[in-house]
């Protein structure tokens, strides 16, 4: 099938008639516990634009929550994914291996922070993988706790949800949680107390206090970060701030975990969002785009740290399965030759001034924040920084009704995130953002 026209066009409302068909049948087997953001179902897509049943041709400013960031039909990822399908679709690489497992593992080795010996493990989902670092931190440290940040995001299994900080929707109701998590206060700059240049120091300290003083350093086998936290809100930590956390760990034997599940290959204008802070983690988290659509997760990190757990210990029925491993070597490719981390920082340059210019007194844009094409407005009541969800869904609602795919996130609700495959054209890219404009245009009253 060929790539859809890279321009946004209507021919029905949204949602068309056919997705309205179908979204009877979907309501009629699905449960509400399954969410939905555009009440759109799609036909294909590729690039920067999603096709709906309808014939609807859709910007998309989500990639799919952060995967699809060489497109959702990259060519290179369904060559290899056809030639592979065609040969075996699972052995489980507990039974019998396969070369895909160990070139991604590879390519994961070398592209990732650190001229150190590392190793790899796939996995299938980003819980998985936060999962297995906890596991793998544990095993290596011998110690039970896990230091979190407020506002983050790691998952929805019983371990990570345990890690997320946001209730409704993720936790409420679904407990008794997990043991040993514990919680540390975010640099959240726009929102600290004491101001966005205070935010890192106090954080930090506050960190610190709860590691050595509530715990005990030597109970402590990680402490787990998300470089820009991703669901939480897009929120960038102020300068130093992880480099910090990093000394601090690295002081106390602690496993410094970098979730870059929502951040990393390419996202944030780097290869890995920790490169912005200079830090270099022990262990590394990867899912999402890392498999080009397909599902993969991977846990990366220090030889000595993941060889500590014992033969057999790490697995998993569908781990590291060779149709997505394929896919992987393909988005990896692409990601590569096309040098996405250059377009990511394009993209920033492109559009984070237009956000900037939202802001101001009066604004129900608070503020405007991100790394490349990881960027996001915060709305908030004018005049104010209280949280405005209700017009972060009015200016979410008004992009949909006009074909533009964007996503809402934030502990508060009240964050509009963008998050576009990395190819797309700078003509679609700077459409999107004109409607958004005009979203948030039509909700300042
Ligand atoms: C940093 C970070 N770590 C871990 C995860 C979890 O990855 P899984 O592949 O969804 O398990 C995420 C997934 N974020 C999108 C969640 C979508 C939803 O379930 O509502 C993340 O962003």
């Amino acid at each position: 099938m060929a790539q859809p026209t890279q321009a946004r066009s209507l021919v029905t409302a949204i949602p068309g008639p056919r997705s309205k068909e179908l979204q009877q049948e979907r309501d009629a087997a699905l449960p509400v516990g399954l969410g939905m953001t555009m009440p759109v179902f799609v036909d294909h897509a590729g690039g920067g634009i999603i096709v709906d049943v309808d014939g609807n041709h859709v910007v998309d400013l989500a990639s799919g929550i952060a995967v699809t960031s060489v497109g959702a039909s990259d060519p290179e990822v369904a060559r290899r994914v056809a030639e592979q399908v065609e040969r075996f679709t699972h052995t489980c690489f507990l039974v019998t291996e396969y070369a895909g497992f160990v070139e991604v593992a590879d390519a994961l080795n070398r592209l990732t922070p650190g001229d150190h010996a590392k190793k790899t493990a796939l996995f299938s989902t980003g819980a998985e993988a936060v999962e297995n670092a906890v596991k793998i931190a544990r095993v290596a440290t011998g110690r039970p706790a896990v230091v979190v940040l407020g506002h983050a995001y790691h998952g929805r299994s019983l371990l990570t949800m345990s890690m997320t900080a946001k209730n409704i929707p993720y936790k409420e109701g679904f407990g008794p949680f997990a043991p040993e998590v514990y919680r540390a206060p975010s640099p959240y700059p726009y929102r600290w107390p004491g101001g966005p240049e205070a935010s890192g120091e106090e954080a930090l300290a506050a960190l610190k206090d709860l590691v050595v003083s509530q715990i005990g350093a030597h109970h402590v086998a990680a402490i787990v970060a998300e470089p820009i936290q991703g669901e939480g809100g897009f929120i960038v930590p102020p300068p130093g701030y992880l480099a910090g956390v990093a000394d601090f760990a690295r002081e106390h034997g602690i496993v410094l975990v970098a979730d870059e599940i929502q951040t990393g290959l390419a996202r944030t204008g780097a290869m890995f969002a920790c490169e912005h802070e200079g830090v270099v983690p022990d262990l590394l988290t990867t899912a999402k785009a890392l498999g080009g659509g397909l599902p993969l997760a991977a846990v990366t990190g220090r030889a000595e740290i993941m060889d500590a757990v014992p033969a057999g210990g790490l697995g998993g029925t569908y781990a590291g399965n060779p149709v997505a491993c394929a896919a992987a070597l393909g988005a990896l490719e692409t990601i590569e030759s096309r040098d996405l981390v250059s377009r990511a920082r394009e993209i920033e340059a492109r559009v984070l001034p237009r956000l900037t210019a939202l802001t101001g007194p009066g604004s129900v844009v608070g503020e405007a924040r991100g790394r490349g094409a990881m960027l996001a407005i915060e709305l908030v009541r004018p005049g104010t920084t209280e949280p405005a969800p209700d017009t972060a869904r009015a200016v979410a609602a008004r992009c949909h009704a006009e074909g533009v795919l964007v996503l809402v996130c934030g502990t508060y609700g009240n964050v509009i995130r963008l998050l576009p495959p990395l190819v797309i054209g700078d003509e679609l890219l700077d459409d999107g953002i004109s409607v958004l404009e005009a979203a948030v245009a039509a909700e300042q009253g």
